[in-house]
């Protein structure tokens, strides 16, 4: 029996997290868009490393911020930009240069199928406004410039031809074609950007299209919600909720609402009571930076370090691609996305459908750990020995024998005071991360 929820916090805060959101443990997310064309930014910080000041705001290592990059006026991007367009170059130009014309959906669909993930989050509106399907509300947009196609429909069906489900992302409070003051700070950040009810309404309504049009399993808000149309807010949300009742939404509407919380690369928070999602794109950035090749971006073996820490901590992963703008994706990205997904395939048992275990990570140094989860009944042991060919690690307080869920993994596993140690002779191909099963 399908719940309705009225247009009220209380109602929304009976919304469930859903048990496709907690089992799927790992998306995909793509930040596609005008900013594509240009690729490019300097490669200087994670989000976090740094404060977010002037010196993060002019040297941003986010391609998808190259409209700002460029309005402060000065910096690497700035520089890029007037000598390889010109500096009467208007961002919106590449409104016409943006023809996605090597795209094929379905072939971006049976990759991320192939890599194992269980949702796909989009962009549909980054923060420079443009939008990548065909809203009432503004032309421009990827219908009636560039690409002349619904990305996002086009997306969202080959998406869920492969059984995945599909998540949208919007910015809500930040649209540099509404308020463009260049962002140099925090405070700038969440203020600048939406200062009238008019924005307010427009960001509403855009929301509303995306709802209606595409039911999406996610709607990923960004950055937070325009002030001026917070009281809306439980409108829109039960709206969403009434129309995709196993929807679920993250913490970015201002910190009023949400059914997980987000991390996003060293900034955020998580704490494994409740559920949370961390994202990062495979380099610096999540759009597409041309200078972003293959050494400069997160190995195989830290990518599934990654995956396996995030989820034994109650998280997912939305792991980022920034596609090229012809709709190619980068070997190097496509390489990782492969190997998580050969990774997955041998070991995913202890993954997909797990839940958080009692039993706390243990870090051993900084080149081995052990994390736990749980599943129908079983304990997984998950030994990630980054960097190490052989390990030996005891594990206290468990007993009992333990299975490795591959068999090229060469272990011997001795019951010792109380624990068990377990000595890893060989991972076999399991990126040195070895996973065993206790019964
Ligand atoms: C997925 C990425 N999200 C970014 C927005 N990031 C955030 O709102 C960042 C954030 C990070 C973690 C939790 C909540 C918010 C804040 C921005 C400065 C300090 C922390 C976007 O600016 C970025 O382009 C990309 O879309």
């Amino acid at each position: 029996m399908k719940k309705r929820y009225a247009s009220t916090w209380e109602s929304l805060k009976e919304h469930q997290v859903p048990k496709w959101y907690e089992d799927g443990k790992f998306g995909i997310f793509i930040h596609w868009g005008l900013y594509s064309v240009p690729a490019f930014a300097p490669q200087t910080w994670e989000l976090g490393e740094v404060p977010p000041d002037e010196t993060w705001f002019s040297n941003n290592p986010y391609a998808e911020w190259y409209y700002n990059s460029i309005n402060v006026g000065y910096g690497p991007s700035y520089d890029y930009h007037v000598q390889k367009y010109g500096k009467d170059f208007k961002y919106e130009q590449f409104a016409d240069m943006w023809k996605a014309e090597k795209w094929n959906p379905a072939e971006w669909a049976r990759l991320f199928k192939k890599a194992g993930a269980e949702y796909v989050v989009l962009t549909t509106k980054h923060h420079d406004g443009f939008c990548l399907f065909p809203s009432e509300y503004t032309d421009y947009n990827a219908w009636r410039r560039g690409p002349q196609r619904d990305i996002v429909g086009d997306l969202t069906d080959a998406v869920r031809e492969e059984k995945l489900r599909m998540g949208l992302y919007y910015s809500g409070i930040v649209d540099w074609t509404f308020a463009d003051d260049p962002i140099l700070n925090n405070e700038d950040l969440f203020h600048t950007a939406s200062p009238t009810f008019a924005y307010a309404d427009y960001a509403y309504n855009q929301s509303m299209e995306l709802i209606d049009r595409y039911a999406p399993s996610v709607f990923w808000n960004d950055i937070g919600w325009p002030r001026q149309g917070e009281q809306n807010l439980p409108y829109l949300l039960s709206h969403y909720y009434n129309t995709v009742e196993d929807g679920v939404v993250n913490d970015r509407f201002n910190d009023l609402f949400h059914d997980f919380t987000t991390k996003e690369y060293q900034s955020g928070s998580a704490n494994r009571r409740e559920k949370w999602e961390m994202c990062r794109g495979m380099g610096l950035s999540f759009g597409y930076n041309a200078m972003e090749s293959d050494d400069k971006i997160i190995s195989i073996e830290d990518a599934i370090s990654l995956l396996v820490s995030t989820v034994a901590n109650n998280g997912n992963l939305l792991l980022n691609i920034g596609p090229r703008a012809d709709g190619t994706i980068p070997e190097e990205q496509e390489k990782r996305l492969l190997a998580i997904g050969e990774w997955l395939r041998v070991n995913g048992e202890a993954i997909y459908g797990s839940r958080c275990s009692s039993r706390e990570s243990i870090k051993y140094t900084d080149q081995i750990q052990v994390h736990f989860t749980e599943r129908e009944g079983a304990l997984y042991v998950l030994i990630d020995a980054k960097g190490r060919s052989q390990v030996a690690v005891t594990v206290p307080g468990l007993r009992g024998n333990a299975i490795p869920l591959d068999p090229e993994v060469d272990a011997e596993i001795t019951a010792v005071d109380g624990g068990l140690c377990f000595t890893v002779k060989n991972f076999g191909s399991s990126q040195n991360i070895a996973v065993f099963r206790l019964n």
